[in-house]
């Protein structure tokens, strides 16, 4: 396919390589002129994924309307929160036939919209031109081309297969599915959890806690998802579970490593600082989730947990003794916890 990857960070760089090395004809777009100069003539993305060596035929440019122009397949690889605002600069150029995809894993603080719905909203395009790709996909592990798996899911099937074509690399293995709903919730959930599991080991807790976050979260990913239309096995497959295990367990994570921080003592605005601009999405995701939880009357303590340390100034500390001092209950994924 003829594709253009819109965003020049860690995961669009990533996913750039992947599209090139499964033979598609690819061009980046990024903001900044010096980055498109960078990958064009050094063929590395030194400011996101250093030494790296990206491949000859990937191009770069900073001009929207000279990236977009004759693209099957447009990537979207900026932050949830800023994806409405790109998407509305970007429409006047986009083919009307093309393809949109999605990669950022959040929900739109302003309106509990999922990113599948942003891209619809902005661009009025048909169902079937919009896809959402998630997983356990830590950039820096792919573009080492450690072998991985992801999930492209399109209302479309059709579609889906002709994006999942586009993707298959000898180290990346794409699967579809048609729940765009229970893949998107997967993504934007599980790096809330991830920023609770952080927490835990910033404080010095081992794999029972760990452990118990992530099938605790996938309990409350599960709520939501179903509450919202996700089918549960969407949930119990890569972009549920997989992505929950990845990200919760690897020091590459962005949101766990933020979470480690203010489990370690770190302010909110030092583990920000910390960051080195790059987007650790839960912090601003759990707002989002855990309001739409609260809209559709879904209990969510871990999330809920998270927002209050994130944005209403609850210790780390007293975190633990509120989850901890729950009411008991039985193991079921029903709607309460
Ligand atoms: N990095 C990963 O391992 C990974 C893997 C899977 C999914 N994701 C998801 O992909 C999305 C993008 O993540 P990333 O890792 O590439 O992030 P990043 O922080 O590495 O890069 C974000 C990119 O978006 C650009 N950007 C930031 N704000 C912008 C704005 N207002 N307008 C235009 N561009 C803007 C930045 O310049 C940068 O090029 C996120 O939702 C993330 O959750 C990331
Ligand atoms: O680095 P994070 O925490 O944004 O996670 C990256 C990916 O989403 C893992 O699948």
């Amino acid at each position: 396919m003829r594709a253009v990857v819109m965003g020049s960070g860690s995961w669009g760089t990533a996913v750039a390589k992947i599209l090139v090395d499964a033979g598609n004809e690819v061009t980046m777009w990024a903001r900044r002129p010096e980055l498109a100069e960078q990958i064009n003539t050094r063929h590395e993305n030194g400011d996101y994924l250093p030494g790296i060596a990206l491949p000859a035929g990937l191009t770069a440019v900073s001009s929207v309307e000279e990236a977009l122009a004759g693209r099957e397949l447009v990537v979207c690889a900026v932050p949830s929160q800023s994806l409405r605002e790109n998407l509305t600069q970007w429409r006047e150029f986009l083919p009307a036939d093309a393809v949109l995809l999605s990669l950022a894993k959040g929900v739109e603080i302003s309106t509990g919209d999922r990113m599948s719905q942003v891209m619809k909203e902005v661009t009025g395009f048909d169902d079937s031109q919009i896809a959402v790709l998630s997983g356990p996909n830590l950039a820096r592990e792919i573009a080492e081309e450690q072998p991985a798996a992801t999930v492209i899911a399109c209302s479309d099937e059709a579609v889906a297969q002709r994006i999942q074509q586009a993707f298959a690399a000898s180290y990346f293995r794409p699967y579809t599915n048609t729940d765009v709903v229970g893949t998107e919730i997967g993504g934007a959930a599980k790096n809330v959890i991830a920023l609770a599991c952080g927490m835990a080991a910033g404080m010095g807790f081992g794999e029972n806690t760990l452990a118990t976050l992530i099938t605790r979260g996938l309990a409350e990913t599960i709520r939501l998802g179903t509450a919202l239309g996700a089918d549960i096995t969407t949930l119990a497959g890569l972009a549920g579970i997989g992505d929950l295990v990845a990200t919760c367990s690897s020091p590459l994570s962005r949101n766990r490593t933020f979470g480690a921080r203010l489990g370690e003592g770190a302010s909110l605005e030092e583990a920000q600082a910390a960051t080195n601009g790059q987007v650790a999405e839960g912090v601003k995701s759990c707002r989002s989730v855990r309001n739409l939880a609260r809209e559709h009357g879904v209990e969510m303590p871990l999330t809920e947990a998270v927002y209050q340390v994130c944005h209403e100034g609850l210790d780390v500390q007293d975190m633990v003794g509120m989850l901890l001092g729950r009411t008991t209950k039985p193991e079921v994924y029903g709607a309460t916890d």
